[in-house]
């Protein structure tokens, strides 16, 4: 058979309800009273709850009494000072009442006689004595012949003036509890409003207001009509403040009433009064607040429970699910050989897919770890940071070249070019730009150490005692490929420094398109009545009257080393990017497959240590906790599930009679 949606099912569950109350209800109650008892709401799942909310010395107590008929501490002031869950279980085979408190995880009987002595003293044992208060619930649980099947819970009144040794920000912590219990769209709030105030400017309709704007959860209880008769009957049939439930008044007991004569004086009160007789019989009156509740209970749990269901079926697949993907606990060294030889084949392929093959799924929103584009970008800037022309000094044209020649000059015949000449100057180029490619070097491994240590971090959390180990062997083999690659850097710097090769042929092209610049150039230098300022390509405008006067010979040498120079200079950039981006790659590619592992191994299980591994079988204590924490919520879980699972099933087998 499909599952029943969730409205199908408060539909089955209210038909079940309607049959017969001891049958359906009861069960359902304590259905939820063991979800309550089991702390389910620890879990985020709420349970349907009536509230009991008012401003302080609104007769909270005193309802909750005359629907117990048991006494309760009462009185001006503030008497609740924790959420007082109050269970009310009829039971006619009893000859007299069985009451007990659950606290703390105690269970405590207690006489009728000694409740309110009791509550005080369980209250000061939660919150203390004085006049503090404490979200912590005590739990009342009411046995009794012809009491409601009720279970509400009592809380603090509101009030905005700290008494004498209350705390300054009493009212907060009040709000903060009433609000922590109204919030839920499963609760039902019992607005206790006193007749002698003005609805409207109520704390605890406007709390109410807030969560529930409609007012279809809030029902309100009138007390003290006998205090404040004039007007009542107007108040509540005007409903100036969304009561969506309704109203209901009632006259507590006063003094020391016993709880039949105060049910005798309210009827007296409702029948005779000449004003609060004239108030419609349907919603005066205990006996009434009692069925309207149990009314309201079994609609509220009713309509709750298929959502509870699957809340708890969604909640313990999410834990069981959690608890699965936790770290196994490592019972020998060879389990934890095992998982550490995972850890590291695991951290090799995140690695792999980050700085080898560009596959980010690990880390889809973490830009700063998609490797190879990130590699890209820095090589991208690197080799903008160089010139990318032929870098030339604040000296006039040809003047820095024509230095060079003159001091390079030996005996011999005047028209070769010195070769020592040109690699002079390219030696002092090549220096001006040795920082760039070692500093582009520095910021490689500084980022690629940070992605490596994050990725071993990651696949490590489970296990604390390996992440130094790692991270330590990460570290001490990045520092060696980063001097490693230091000394590559040098080798390339001082290669091209001392020696002038190139296969590629653009050298040439662009040598021999430069030199037809030549003659022309020659014709200015030489003719005197032309202007001294020539625009060479490549070169851009140059003033030529320094060069004026100079012998040919060495002008053109000059000429010749420049265009040289320009042309080679463009060989030089490529190599400093093409060979540094090649040995950048072919680390990377090592360090991912060859020797990060060797140096972890080594640093985890190398010669005689196998500390690392050893430590792997101590979990830590967050880990542990953890586990203990998934397993108990497991727990609790299940046996909600079972509880509720019975309760189903029960309703479905008299929704198919
Ligand atoms: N005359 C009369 N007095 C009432 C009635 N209901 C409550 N009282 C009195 O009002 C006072 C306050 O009542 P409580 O029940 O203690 O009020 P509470 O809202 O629980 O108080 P806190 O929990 O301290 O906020 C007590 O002295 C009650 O006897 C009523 O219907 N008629």
């Amino acid at each position: 058979m499909p599952p029943n949606s969730p409205k199908e099912s408060s539909k089955q569950i209210m038909n079940a309800l309607t049959s017969s109350y001891n049958d359906q209800i009861r069960p359902l109650l304590d259905a939820v009273d063991r979800l309550r008892h089991l702390k389910v709401m620890q879990e985020g799942i709420e349970l349907p709850t009536i509230v009991v909310v008012g401003d302080q010395s609104s007769g909270k107590s005193s309802v909750l009494e005359s629907l117990a008929g048991i006494s309760l501490p009462r009185g001006q002031g503030i008497c609740t000072r924790v959420p007082l869950i109050m269970r009310l279980q009829d039971d006619s085979t009893l000859p007299v009442p069985k009451l007990h408190l659950e606290y703390k995880g105690k269970q405590v009987p207690v006489s009728e006689s000694a409740i309110t002595a009791a509550i005080e003293s369980a209250t000061a044992e939660i919150a203390g004595s004085g006049k503090n208060i404490s979200d912590s619930p005590l739990t009342l649980v009411v046995r009794k012949k012809g009491v409601p099947d009720l279970t509400m819970v009592d809380l603090p009144g509101i009030t905005r003036v700290p008494v004498h040794g209350q705390p300054e920000n009493i009212y907060e912590q009040i709000s903060g509890i009433i609000m922590q219990y109204i919030k839920p769209e499963e609760s039902i709030i019992l607005n206790v409003l006193s007749a002698s105030v003005d609805f409207p400017t109520c704390e605890s309709i406007r709390m109410s207001q807030q969560v529930d704007r409609t007012g279809e959860r809030t029902l309100a209880v009138v007390t003290k009509p006998d205090k404040s008769p004039e007007g009542l009957l107007e108040k509540v049939t005007a409903d100036d403040v969304n009561i969506g439930l309704g109203y209901i008044c009632v006259r507590n007991r006063i003094g020391s009433e016993t709880y039949e004569e105060a049910r005798v004086a309210e009827k007296i009160l409702f029948a005779a009064h000449p004003l609060l007789s004239k108030i419609d019989k349907s919603i005066v009156g205990i006996p009434v607040l009692a069925s309207k509740l149990m009314q309201i209970q079994a609609q509220s749990i009713a309509k709750s429970l298929p959502n509870i269901v699957k809340k708890i079926n969604e909640k313990l697949n999410r834990n069981v699910s959690e608890l699965e993907a936790m770290p196994k606990n490592l019972a020998s060294v060879a389990d934890a050989m095992r998982a550490f030889m995972q850890i590291i084949s695991k951290a090799k392929e995140v690695l792999r897919k980050l700085l080898l093959r560009g596959e980010f799924d690990d880390f889809p929103d973490d830009k700063k770890m998609h490797g190879t584009a990130r590699l890209a970008e820095m090589l991208n800037a690197y080799a903008t940071e160089l010139p990318k022309d032929f870098p030339v000094t604040k000296e006039a044209f040809l003047m820095e070249e024509i230095g060079v020649l003159e001091e390079a000059r030996g005996i011999g015949l005047p028209n070769f070019l010195p070769r020592t000449a040109f690699l002079t100057l390219l030696q002092k180029k090549v220096k001006d730009v040795s920082t760039t490619p070692l500093d582009f070097v520095g910021r490689i491994w500084s980022y690629l150490e940070d992605v490596v240590v994050r990725v071993l971090d990651d696949a490590t959390v489970n296990y604390p005692s390996l992440q130094s180990c790692n991270r330590r062997a990460a570290q001490n083999l990045i520092s060696k490929m980063r001097l490693r690659s230091n000394h590559v850097v040098k080798d390339i710097i001082e290669m091209e420094q001392v020696t002038d090769y190139t296969f590629n042929p653009d050298y040439m092209k662009i040598w021999v398109e430069l030199m037809e610049l030549q003659e022309p150039f020659m014709e200015v230098v030489h003719d005197s009545s032309k202007p001294t300022k020539i625009n060479l390509k490549v070169v851009g405008e140059v003033d030529v009257s320094h060069l004026r006067g100079r012998r040919d010979v060495i002008v053109e040498q000059a000429f010749d080393m420049r265009m040289r120079l320009i042309s080679y200079w463009k060989i030089v950039v490529l190599r400093l990017v093409d060979v540094l981006a090649l040995h950048i790659l072919y680390d990377v590619k090592k360090l991912v497959e060859n020797e990060l592992e060797t140096e972890i191994l080594n640093e985890v299980v190398g010669g005689q240590k196998m500390n690392g591994i050893e430590k792997m079988l101590e979990e830590s204590p967050s880990t542990a906790g953890k586990r203990e924490r998934i397993r108990k919520s497991i727990q609790l879980l299940k046996e909600s599930k079972e509880v509720v699972a019975k309760i189903m099933d029960r309703v479905s087998l008299n929704g198919a009679d």
